[in-house]
């Protein structure tokens, strides 16, 4: 078992992330004392019944008194609301970070109500699935992630390296990246797939030639991935797109230009064009599995895992 590396660790939020983090920080011992808040007293018994925390509450300033760790793992758009509830019962030198898809807007959100004498250091564990609740998560989820953090210039150092301490020993990997560059990165890597992926099932789903039964039949792995993505949460997606929205508009314009180009060629049957389109989105997902990645296994993403 690791030395803790805070005492006293709140949780704000203890959905899929939440849950995850109380179960790894227990099964490491990478605090002493877990407290968990959440707003709703049914996923707050949830979470008594699975034994997440030592102590339990509805009330999130309750539950950071004494923390020297908050973390916040809530849908975007409720960081400011919970930044104002905990503000005034924040212990002097404590670290607040979250875990939230965004980093500008939780930025804006959270940093006028934090008091000048925490260190607010914003993260983003790039791990997660389709599910959610307390009961959905586990605690490797983290294992051989990456894990950004987005401090703004100033933030105490010592607090930022304790904090990649904990990730780190969470099993991530850390990196610090600016909050606007995160969210850019983002909006193509994860954001656009997961909108692409509600589209494309709302589509099929939509086909009046095309039965539902048939759709589901029918579906090769292709439209499955695209199905598990689209069973995301829907609170935590439209927030995520109502919180990245400049960065998602500016992905889905690029987007858009590249599939008119696509529909295009398809139109005035350009096969050398279709072809090498294709060859060259071929060669980049080569490269990625010849760096040791394979995109199609379920541990994909995972960093260095080969098999
Ligand atoms: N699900 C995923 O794959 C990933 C999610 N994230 C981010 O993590 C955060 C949490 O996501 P999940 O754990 O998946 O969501 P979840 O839906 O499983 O859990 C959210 C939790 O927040 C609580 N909550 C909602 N509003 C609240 C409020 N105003 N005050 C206090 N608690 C409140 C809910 O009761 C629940 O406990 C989100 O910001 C999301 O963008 C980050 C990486 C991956
Ligand atoms: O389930 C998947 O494939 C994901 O992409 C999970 C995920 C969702 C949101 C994030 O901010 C990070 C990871």
């Amino acid at each position: 078992m690791a030395t803790p590396i805070y005492d006293r660790i709140a949780l704000i939020g203890i959905g899929l992330i939440g849950s995850s983090l109380a179960r790894v920080i227990r099964e490491k011992g990478l605090g002493n004392e877990i407290s968990i808040a959440t707003r709703s007293a049914e996923t707050l018994d949830e979470a008594r019944r699975l034994g997440l925390g030592d102590s339990y509450s509805t009330a999130a300033a309750e539950a950071v008194r004494d923390a020297d760790l908050v973390i916040v793992s809530v849908p975007v758009g409720a960081s400011e609301s919970v930044a104002k509830e905990i503000s005034g019962a924040l212990k002097s030198g404590a670290t607040v970070t979250d875990v939230g898809s965004t980093k500008a807007s939780v930025v804006r959100q959270m940093a006028p109500h934090l008091p000048a004498d925490v260190h607010f250091v914003p993260g983003h564990p790039i791990a997660g699935t389709e599910q959610s609740g307390p009961s959905a998560g586990f605690s490797t989820l983290f294992e051989g992630r990456w894990c950004i953090l987005t401090p703004e210039p100033g933030v105490e150092p010592d607090a930022v390296a304790r904090l990649t301490r904990f990730w780190e020993a969470c099993g991530s990997t850390v990196e610090q990246m600016d909050k606007d560059h995160h969210d850019m990165v983002l909006a193509i890597v994860s954001h656009l797939p997961h909108i692409i992926a509600y589209n494309i099932v709302g589509t099929a789903d939509d086909l009046e030639t095309v039965t539902k039964s048939e759709v589901i039949k029918y579906s090769a792995s292709g439209f499955r991935d695209f199905t598990r993505l689209a069973a995301s949460d829907p609170i935590m997606w439209r927030d995520v797109c109502l919180h990245n929205k400049d960065a998602i508009l500016e992905m889905l314009a690029r987007f858009s230009e590249d599939l008119s180009s696509l529909q295009r060629a398809i139109r005035w049957g350009d096969g050398d064009k279709l072809f090498d389109i294709f060859s060259h989105t071929r060669s980049i997902r080569r490269s990625i599995v010849e760096a040791g990645q394979d995109i199609s296994a379920p541990d994909f993403g995972r960093i260095g895992k080969k098999d």
